[in-house]
């Protein structure tokens, strides 16, 4: 049988194992989702900050280029003459982003800094974006480079600027690399790019963490986000470390906990909740007079633990004595006796013994004498008697508080018995101080009656020693006819054993008491 006193904090490990494993989920998904927080966060705030300055950065261009377009503006409607041509040649070159700049008449080109597109019509102002921008790809001069045009309408004549979009796609290009998980596009109506510069009119892409900024001069949009298949590969490149971190942390956490599930609770610890749940309980056995008729009976504990097995006090005792817990476990013996007695006082024997084992402990301890006072108050007089047994093997030490406590003791008529005696060292002296009722002669000693053994000779000397000090004998452990034989020739009164009663519970003891009336 395994030891009742050695018990895990979760017995069963299939539950222990399960525990852990939520506990690790727990961890490793709170965990994560801090750390996908953090990076949502600051993906956020990334593609926010980049696409401001994309916004700002493309607006300079686009205002700037339209400022210096506007230059020109006091030629419009005049006559195409060089020194015009010039004017806007000037323009072009003073102008950091311009591919050529003309003005228009009632939809053609009639005097441009570029000769050579003069005469050309130009796209109607609806197929600018709001009348005013156009991003497309020059399919002429620089065959697949990005271009804006912006178109200032003067009634039916106007100004078109045409500007070189490399400036914008390098941007992007620069910007997406320095932040290396983000993309950027640049969208002017229906029509936008990105780094590589190729116009797309298609729709955008699905991006992650969008910021979305509509420019407050131009009317351009700058979008900025994380493409969203690289998602998951993002955040682990990013945080792979902390990521494997938190796992490693959450799986040793896990073990830990399985470990410490699986220890052993303290002794103490598991008497203190056996103790709460009541699991000690008191058994009786029956001590007889000479005729085999119970007149008295010793308490013995039990421990009925939760698996409803019976456990020894061999077992327990010791570490009850060792925790100081024997005291509390003592006394929760004394209602259930009590209301036992109670309820049997017609089928109890005149001058009934009820004798209890008292640690050396308890006997330091003056509640002793309160509860022993509570124990026989509702007994009527003279129907029962208590006899504390203190062991020969752990003396009590004589002090104040022991004198005051066996006075008190004698003066409500509770006996003291010296139990085991015979393996100690109980002087005459001690026995007189501690004013003794009964010596249990150690069963050990009746177990050598019918022996040659030299213990035998023992028992006699005990008992005459007994008589010499008006101490009621109690033989202890009497287990066949013989030993009982033996003691009663030589006087004891009183025999204990299980030659006539083993242990038993209450209920057990009862029908034993009916029996023998
Ligand atoms: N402080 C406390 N100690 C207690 C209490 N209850 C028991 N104990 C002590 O535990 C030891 C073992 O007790 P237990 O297993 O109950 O054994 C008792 C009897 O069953 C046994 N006995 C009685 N007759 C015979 C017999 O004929 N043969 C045989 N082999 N054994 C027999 O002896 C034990 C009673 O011993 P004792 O108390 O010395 O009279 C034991 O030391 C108990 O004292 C408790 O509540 N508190």
């Amino acid at each position: 049988m395994s030891n009742p006193l050695v018990r895990p904090i979760i017995i069963n490990p299939y539950a222990r194992l399960f525990i852990s494993l939520l506990l690790f989920i727990v961890l490793i998904s709170s965990g994560l989702s801090l750390l996908h927080y953090q990076f949502v966060k600051t993906m956020k705030a990334s593609t926010s900050d980049l696409a401001n300055q994309l916004i700002n950065k493309t607006e300079n261009i686009l205002v700037h280029s339209e400022n210096t377009s506007l230059l020109i503006s006091d030629l419009l409607g005049k006559p195409c003459t060089k020194k015009m041509i010039e004017k806007m040649q000037n323009v072009v070159a003073e102008g950091l982003y311009l591919r050529n700049t003309s003005v228009f008449r009632d939809g053609k080109i009639y005097c441009s800094s570029a000769p050579e597109v003069v005469g050309m019509p130009i796209r109607t102002a609806d197929k600018f974006y709001t009348r005013h921008i156009l991003l497309f790809t020059d399919r002429f001069v620089t065959k697949g480079v990005p271009l804006f045009a912006l178109r200032i309408d003067r009634n039916n004549l106007g100004i078109v600027t045409i500007i070189d979009g490399r400036y914008v796609q390098n941007m992007l290009e620069i910007m997406n690399n320095r932040a290396g998980k983000l993309v950027s596009y640049l969208k002017v109506g229906d029509s936008w790019i990105e780094g590589s510069g190729e116009v797309h009119n298609t729709i955008l892409p699905e991006l992650n963490f969008v910021t979305s900024l509509q420019g407050r001069r131009m009317p351009v949009n700058i979008i900025v986000g994380v493409k969203g298949s690289s998602l998951w590969k993002q955040f682990w490149s990013e945080y792979w470390f902390v990521i494997s971190s938190v796992a490693l942390a959450s799986l040793l956490c896990a073990i830990f906990i399985y470990q410490i599930l699986s220890r052993p609770y303290k002794t103490k610890t598991v008497l203190r909740k056996a103790l709460k749940r009541n699991e000690f309980m008191p058994w009786l056995q029956g001590v007889v007079d000479k005729n085999g008729k119970i007149c008295g009976a010793e308490v013995l504990m039990r421990w009925q633990n939760r698996d409803n097995k019976i456990i020894s006090p061999d077992i327990f005792i010791p570490a009850a004595e060792e925790s100081g817990l024997i005291v509390p476990m003592t006394s929760s013996l004394l209602q259930p006796l009590q209301h036992f007695l109670l309820q049997n006082l017609e089928a109890l024997p005149a001058d009934f013994v009820l004798s209890i084992n008292i640690s050396k402990f308890h006997f330091q301890d003056m509640r002793l004498a309160e509860e022993c006072r509570n124990f026989l108050n509702p007994f009527p007089e003279k129907a029962i008697s208590l006899c504390l047994e203190i062991t020969e093997r752990e003396l009590i030490e004589q002090t104040p508080l022991t004198d005051e406590l066996l006075k008190q003791l004698h003066n409500m008529g509770v006996k003291i018995a010296i139990d085991d005696f015979g393996t100690g060292h109980a002087s005459f002296n001690y026995l007189k101080a501690f004013k003794v009722d009964f010596l249990k002669i150690d069963r050990s000693y009746i177990n050598t009656i019918g022996t040659p053994s030299v213990s035998a000779s023992l028992v006699d000397i005990i008992i005459n020693m007994a008589k010499k000090l008006e101490i009621d004998v109690v033989a202890e452990g009497v287990e066949n006819k013989e030993q009982a034989d033996y003691v009663i020739k030589h006087s004891v009164n009183k025999l204990q054993g299980f030659y006539y009663h083993k242990p038993v519970p209450l209920l057990k003891f009862g029908e034993l008491l009916n029996n023998d009336l």
